[in-house]
């Protein structure tokens, strides 16, 4: 008895499209109404918008394959713009590639980079406090992350500057090959040019995260060309994604003063206002998984070859997993199971280090500031796949 399958609902509407991007939410809600699982007339591939499919493709990672990359084309047909990464492969490959980044990045490890990655939090915060107005972005997300994480990772100072718009390539790649991913690509081959030099064992640290990762060669875990690449994958995916993090977090409890007031009485709370700041606005909106055999999804039959965009932003916004104040902040949620990770196979194996940096600059701005309001409208940054913003101005008040 074969279950009978219905069509996908077809979706006129764009994702990419600049509004859709640059205010994600209503869009979502209609994608999400719109059934279990839609086929997007633009790019030609199926989506998922509700947390229970979107978790059934992320957890299902022998369906919902990785390797044929995470753009709208399959890179086994024809080859993506780079080789392909963790982020790009299956189980065997994955497996050992996986296991020697979980040997390097741990709790346990990243445990002991409160210590390193304190003081730059409580100078950028110093400098902040003593200000009455900033911009939450420029001032302080999009530099933190870069004063601790490429020294942890152990690359050198001579080629920092390429990091922030690879990331921009790297992510905008898993959307269509729009303006938004050309403008990315306009300087690409210098910006992986100067990444991929600092992948390179003779180019880091002896102590960093690049160094350990390039010891499982020695172990025979992985080969050389896999350490570059785990390398690379830190450099890639642990910038803009945590900067995203940081600006996100700050955009969202700009607008709710007594979150604020009560995150200053109990900064331990630090934690889960972070997730549930990710939950609302997930920096990592979506990306696409490959079917790998006919299969049928929310009554759908989808066939082998064809491509599925995962909503991650909207399944963290299904008023069915999450009730119906699902579009709101609520610092008493557990938002625990929330997908801004992912989830399954793929899930996140650099949180420990986002977390830990978002923790850190939002515990020493409660310190130091003792309120924070919005200070003109913030300005989204166009990007196909990130949610985040160019430029966030907020008014404090000093502790
Ligand atoms: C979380 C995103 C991500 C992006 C790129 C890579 C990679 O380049 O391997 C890994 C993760």
């Amino acid at each position: 008895m074969t279950a009978t399958t219905h069509d996908a609902y077809v979706l006129g509407e764009d994702p990419f499209e600049t509004a859709n991007l640059l205010d994600p939410y209503p869009f979502l809600g209609r994608l999400r109404d719109a059934g279990a699982v839609s086929y997007l007339e633009s790019t030609g591939s199926y989506a998922v918008a509700g947390y229970q499919e979107v978790y059934e493709v992320l957890t299902d990672f022998e369906t919902y394959i990785s390797s044929g990359g995470l753009g709208p084309r399959d890179i086994r047909k024809d080859s993506g713009w780079r080789p392909p990464s963790i982020l790009e492969s299956d189980p065997p490959i994955h497996t050992v590639m996986r296991r020697a980044l979980t040997g390097v990045i741990n709790p346990g490890t990243v445990r002991a980079l409160r210590e390193p990655f304190t003081p730059p939090a409580i100078e950028l915060t110093e400098q902040l406090a003593r200000r009455e107005r900033f911009d939450a972005i420029t001032d302080l997300a999009e530099k933190y992350p870069l004063r601790v994480f490429p020294d942890a990772v152990g690359i050198p100072d001579v080629g920092r500057e390429h990091l922030l718009p690879y990331g921009n390539m790297v992510f905008n790649a898993f959307g269509p090959e729009n303006y938004i991913f050309k403008q990315a690509f306009a300087q690409g081959d210098e910006h992986a040019a100067a990444v991929m030099r600092n992948c390179q064992r003779e180019n880091l640290d002896d102590v960093g995260f690049g160094a350990q990762i390039w010891e499982r060669v020695k172990e025979g875990l992985i080969t050389e060309q896999q350490a570059t690449l785990l390398v690379r994958a830190l450099l890639s995916a642990g910038v803009d994604t945590t900067i995203f993090g940081i600006g996100n977090t700050l955009s969202v409890l700009a607008r709710y003063p007594e979150a604020w007031a009560r995150l200053r009485e109990n900064p331990k709370m630090a934690k889960f206002a972070v997730d549930e700041a990710l939950r609302l606005e997930s920096p990592f909106q979506k990306f696409h998984r490959t079917v790998a055999v006919d299969t049928v999804l929310g009554g759908v039959h989808l066939p082998a070859g064809a491509k599925v965009l995962v909503f991650l932003g909207a399944a963290n916004r299904d008023p069915r997993k999450w009730g119906d104040n699902a579009d709101e902040f609520d610092l008493d949620r557990n938002a625990s199971g929330h997908v801004a990770f992912g989830m399954g196979l793929h899930q996140c194996v650099g949180q420990p280090i986002a977390r830990l940096e978002m923790e850190i600059v939002l515990q020493q701005l409660l310190q130091r500031v003792a309120a924070i309001e919005p200070d003109g409208a913030p300005v989204p940054i166009l990007h196909n796949v990130l949610r985040g913003f160019e430029s966030l101005p907020v008014r404090i008040t000093a502790a």
